[in-house]
């Protein structure tokens, strides 16, 4: 059995991170951590949300799994960060999925997640609205792409239970 990738993608704010750790908390599925040439934020911590690197340290095109750049900065994750069997786990962009399909749906089964949230909530939780502005000019993709969509304007507990119940459809 090929590897399988969850891949999730959604706007600033609308809980990739937060489905990726509760896969990992709850049900020990691995995420891959990506490496980025953006500077660390203040808070960030080195392996956590990403690697950080210098852009003399990139690899080889042909050992990434995915590659996206954005603001100037590049990311990417590598194949040999993808378990050799089982399901794992990657917050990616929408460049970096069609890539990860149109390269790799031989090697990898992947999973695409949408994980949509109105602007106003987002708002709420505090995301800033320039950062909204900018995702609009990152999206490309329509829904139909995607193999699953989950609607996170819910408690986390009714997010965390639409993951459960997407995740045991696999
Ligand atoms: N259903 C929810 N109810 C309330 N808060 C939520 C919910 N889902 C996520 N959050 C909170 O919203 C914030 C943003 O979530 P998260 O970091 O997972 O977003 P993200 O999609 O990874 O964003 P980014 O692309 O900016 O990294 C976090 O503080 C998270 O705990």
């Amino acid at each position: 059995m090929k590897p399988i990738i969850i891949a999730i993608v959604g706007d600033s704010g609308s809980g990739k991170t937060y489905m990726a750790e509760f896969l990992r908390n709850q049900l020990n599925v691995p995420t891959i951590v990506s490496y980025t040439t953006r500077p660390k934020r203040p808070g960030e911590t080195d392996g956590v949300g990403h690697y950080f690197i210098n852009a003399s340290q990139l690899p080889d095109k042909q050992d990434m799994l995915a590659y996206t750049s954005f603001g100037g900065y590049e990311y990417f994750a590598l194949h040999e960060q993808v378990p050799c069997k089982g399901i794992c786990c990657y917050v990616i962009d929408e460049s970096g999925l069609e890539m990860l399909y149109y390269n790799h749906c031989e090697r990898y089964d992947i999973v695409s997640v949408l994980i949509i949230c109105p602007q106003d909530v987002l708002i709420l939780r505090g995301i800033d609205s320039n950062r909204l502005k900018r995702d609009k000019g990152r999206k490309h993709l329509g829904e139909k792409f995607f193999d699953c969509i989950i609607r996170n304007d819910v408690s986390k507990e009714e997010f965390e239970y639409k993951i459960l119940c997407e995740f045991n459809r696999l």
